[in-house]
């Protein structure tokens, strides 16, 4: 099947969950999970920086664990299925309210590509000042899960992912990642992108293979 017809058929059935394989129905929120969600999350992400890099004494270290285990009291009885949390689908939320993914900002997001800047944070790190090579896929992984998404490609799954690190990619620095779709053969999307510094230093580049789902694959 030729590329154009392909795309053409993808785009515009993208809410089509017949065509997502096994995948529950994924909604963007209406709200971003309400008027502080948004400042739960980056708590979260804060608290994530700092148990990593603190040293408190024994009796702050006894009292933070007293309030964070509160924290999991307060929030277990709030246990939803996947796809009704927040977490994941708050748009207007850096990394969309994910604690997994990047805290990121989507800047671009369209058929000819998609393009995201924000900063490898403290809890992200690897070691001497540097972002943990296990980190750059995950932020491709999930740029090119938007970047098949804004081409108007069903939900896909990566076959493989090939990262190249040119060169050390720094923490609590603004970066940029762009990435695009460059071929489309039958099931198969093969994308790729490029982490770039603020003077436009490649750090690392990114190519996979995105596979659509059969009917009910999971
Ligand atoms: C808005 C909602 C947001 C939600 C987004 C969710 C995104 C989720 C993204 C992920 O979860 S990625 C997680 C990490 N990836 C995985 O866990 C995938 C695990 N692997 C699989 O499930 C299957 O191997 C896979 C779906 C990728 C392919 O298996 P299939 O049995 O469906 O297909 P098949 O093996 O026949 O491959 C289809 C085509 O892709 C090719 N292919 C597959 N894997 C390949 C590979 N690794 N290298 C090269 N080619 C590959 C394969 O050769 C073939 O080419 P041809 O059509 O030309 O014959």
């Amino acid at each position: 099947m030729s590329e154009r017809v392909e795309r053409g058929r993808g785009r515009g059935d993208v809410d089509d969950y017949e065509q997502h394989g096994g995948f529950p129905v994924y909604r963007a929120t209406e709200d971003d999970g309400g008027p502080d969600f948004g400042r739960l999350v980056e708590a979260l992400r804060t608290i994530q920086d700092l148990g990593v890099s603190t040293a408190p004494p024994p009796d702050v270290v006894r009292r933070a664990a007293e309030q964070a285990e509160a924290l999991v009291a307060l929030l277990e009885p709030h246990r939803v299925p996947e796809g009704q949390q927040p977490g994941g689908r708050s748009m207007g939320l850096p990394g969309r309210g994910s604690l997994l993914m990047m805290p990121w900002t989507v800047e671009k997001f369209d058929a000819t590509g998609v393009r995201s800047t924000g900063v490898f944070r403290r809890f992200h790190m690897g070691g001497n000042g540097a972002a943990h090579g296990g980190t750059l896929p995950l932020l491709f992984d999930d740029l090119f899960g938007m970047i098949t998404h804004a081409y108007g490609r069903p939900i896909s799954r990566t076959g493989y992912l090939h990262v190249n690190y040119r060169k050390i990619t720094p923490i609590d620095t603004r970066l940029t990642v762009e990435g695009q779709v460059d071929r489309v053969d039958g099931r198969k999307t093969f994308v790729s992108a490029r982490l770039v510094d603020a003077e436009g230093t490649l750090l690392a580049d990114c190519e996979a293979l995105m596979v659509v789902l059969l009917p009910g694959q999971p």
